[in-house]
């Protein structure tokens, strides 16, 4: 994606080829900085503190963490240490799993000496397959756009509600949710987006909001309990979010409040999809409810917000009464009975297991044997 006119992934790699680039998304919107990871702890930390985020991007943040750390050290003992300090980073999107058992099955029955220059090459194709498997999704979904509009008078514009961000800033590139929209508004059909503002950390208000900016595309950032009112006046067409892990079963774990989107659509008959790379699927779970781990965040990001002061300057704000304590759940589940479909790589699939097995029989016949 393109930002000031220069194109941009989310992670690329420093001009001495070793050190790994990333954008500082905890500065954004206000500041478009980058960060320089020279180590498997800084990688480790820039997932943790939310430097890079969004399932995808932290996969590929874990598996450049891991060739840092191969570079540094390639022994067996290093190599378990690495796996171990960047899979405990975050522990709800199954992203980052995935690439580290991918990496470790590379990785283990090499030579040490062999270890460094196979991870950057792993990590590389980590992040140029997601680029594709982002694209490919994008294609699917904006058939389902495109089906909407064909219903609607022509050139009625198609409302479509997101939450979060699953755009490029939480992939390699051009996002889960957010490339159908991309490749609608390229494609010239009028799309409008309704934007969850995402409290607590309000990734709707900062990062979505900034991605379709930038790109060009209209939408309107709304508080985060207006979607059930704008779905009972037949404002949203659609509402299309993305996943930090999908059972073999179709239930969806996304930030918190996608559950109270999706109750909504399904009581307004509103379509509910949720985009994902297949590299989101856990094919080992079958009940999302009681099997998906839901990381518990600090209740600082309850009690305070950050915004830019008059200023100029940002700054970071209490909003609960002091003496308050507050729960900070980041993620939640919607049972596959709500979800309409799931836009993945390979086309769209019913949120069930015979869906999702149709599309990837080869994942789904592993994981049952
Ligand atoms: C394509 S990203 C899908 C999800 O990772 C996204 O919707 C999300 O919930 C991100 O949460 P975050 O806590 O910002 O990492």
């Amino acid at each position: 994606m393109k930002i000031h006119g220069q194109a941009y992934r989310t992670i690329w790699l420093a001009q001495d080829g070793w050190r790994v680039c990333v954008i500082d998304q905890t500065r954004l919107p206000f500041r478009f900085e980058t960060v320089t990871l020279s180590s498997s702890e800084a990688a480790a930390e820039a997932i943790r503190s939310m430097v890079v985020r969004g399932a995808p991007l932290i996969g590929a943040t874990a598996a450049y963490g891991l060739a840092l750390a191969m570079r540094a050290d390639a022994s067996d003992a290093a190599l378990e240490a690495a796996l171990s300090l960047l899979g405990a980073t975050r522990p709800t999107a199954v992203n980052l799993h995935w690439a580290l058992g991918r990496m470790r099955r590379v990785l283990t029955p090499l030579e040490p000496g062999r270890r460094a220059e196979m991870a950057y090459s792993d990590a590389a194709l980590i992040c140029d397959e997601d680029v594709a498997l982002c694209r490919a999704i994008g294609e699917h979904g904006l058939g389902l756009i495109r089906a909407i509009a064909a219903e609607r008078p022509a050139g009625k514009t198609i409302n479509i509600l997101t939450h979060c961000n699953a755009g490029w800033l939480a992939t390699v590139d051009w996002g889960t949710a957010l490339a159908p929209i991309y490749l609608a508004h390229d494609a010239g059909i009028p799309v409008h987006v309704w934007v969850d503002e995402t409290r607590p950390r309000n990734q709707g208000a900062a990062l979505t909001a900034y991605e379709l900016g930038a790109h060009g595309v209209p939408h309107t950032v709304i508080a985060d309990n207006a979607g059930g009112h704008l779905m009972q006046h037949g404002e949203v067409d659609m509402v299309i979010v993305g996943t930090d892990r999908t059972t073999a079963t179709g239930d969806v774990a996304n930030k918190i409040g996608t559950y109270l989107k999706a109750l909504a659509a399904h009581d307004n008959g509103v379509p509910f999809y949720v985009a994902l790379p297949s590299t989101t699927i856990d094919w080992s779970m079958s009940d999302g409810l009681r099997q998906i781990p839901i990381e518990e965040r600090a209740a600082r990001e309850v009690t305070h917000l950050a915004g830019l002061g008059e200023d100029g300057e940002v700054h970071s704000f209490r909003v609960v009464a002091p003496g308050s304590p507050a729960a900070n759940p980041a993620f939640d589940v919607t049972p596959a009975r709500l979800v309409t479909g799931l836009i993945t790589e390979r086309g769209v699939a019913p949120a069930s297991a015979e869906g999702l097995a149709r599309l990837f029989p080869e994942q789904a016949r592993g994981a049952a044997a």
